[in-house]
């Protein structure tokens, strides 16, 4: 072999290499150096309740009772108008303890979305016959977004806040998902609203989120630990919550 020849594949087979380790760096830095993969090893049964929930396998097998999904719609609207001042109060969080730059613009590309969201449940409910205005928060929404007001206090603190908000992302991700796999039945009519959680860019932005968090983690004290693993816990039992509420168990 001539010696640019062998050089030149010594160099390839270095470079593999680097690339092989920064992936797997990265791929530790995706789950907060283990901190993130530790609490899904750790809570995996209740993840799983969240994630594939009967309501959602429901929508991915084409049985849905529409009445729940009509409830679930307006019931999720109302969320969402709490949701955004929680959003706005995690930015705020953000701009005042980390000194990451990337984080604000994470989180506003979050408002962003959820300025789409709030147009995308006007026109969903006009199209079910839902009237978003009028109706009440039942039970397990109440809880949920009395949860996210306790999360807005200024006691709390940013690496807690952006804790529970990406879980409460990840999980309307996740599931959403699973009904936009191939071989799934899921109705044409609901297919949108599977679209604007489960879509790939969704997704990403999901990663981001997740990434931050990890980073967090892996600088938070024991006792901030606890707290936002905490409020993962949490956030996992009000969306499985507000699901069976969605199904009419409650
Ligand atoms: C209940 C609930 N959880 C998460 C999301 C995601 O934004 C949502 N819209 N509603």
């Amino acid at each position: 072999m001539a010696w640019n020849q062998k050089f030149s594949s010594l160099g390839k087979l270095e470079a593999e290499k680097r690339k092989e380790m920064e992936s797997a760096e990265e791929a530790e830095s995706r789950n907060g150096g283990g901190i993130i993969q530790t609490w899904l090893n750790r809570h995996h049964l209740l993840y799983s309740k969240a994630i594939k929930h009967p309501f959602i396998l429901s929508i991915r097998d084409g049985t849905i009772d529409i009445s729940s999904f009509k409830r679930w719609l307006g019931q999720d609207y109302i969320f969402v108008r709490e949701f955004i001042p929680f959003v706005a109060s995690v930015l705020v969080k953000a701009w005042r303890e980390s000194e990451d730059g990337l984080d604000i613009e994470v989180i506003l590309g979050g408002m962003a979305s959820l300025n789409d969201e709030i147009s995308w449940f006007k026109k969903e409910g006009s199209k079910w016959d839902v009237l978003l205005y009028g109706i009440s928060p039942q039970k397990a929404n109440q809880d949920y977004c009395r949860f996210l007001e306790r999360l807005m206090g200024s006691e709390v603190g940013y690496t807690v806040a952006i804790t529970a908000f990406w879980a409460i992302e990840a999980v309307y991700q996740e599931s959403f998902s699973l009904c936009l796999q191939n071989g799934t039945r899921t109705p044409a009519e609901l297919m949108e609203t599977c679209q604007r959680w489960g879509n790939n860019e969704f997704g990403q932005y999901c990663q981001s989120l997740q990434k931050i968090v990890g980073r967090r983690l892996e600088k938070a004290s024991e006792d901030i630990l606890r707290k936002a693993e905490e409020a993962f816990v949490c956030v996992l039992n009000h969306e499985v919550g507000f699901w069976d509420m969605s199904c009419g168990e409650l």
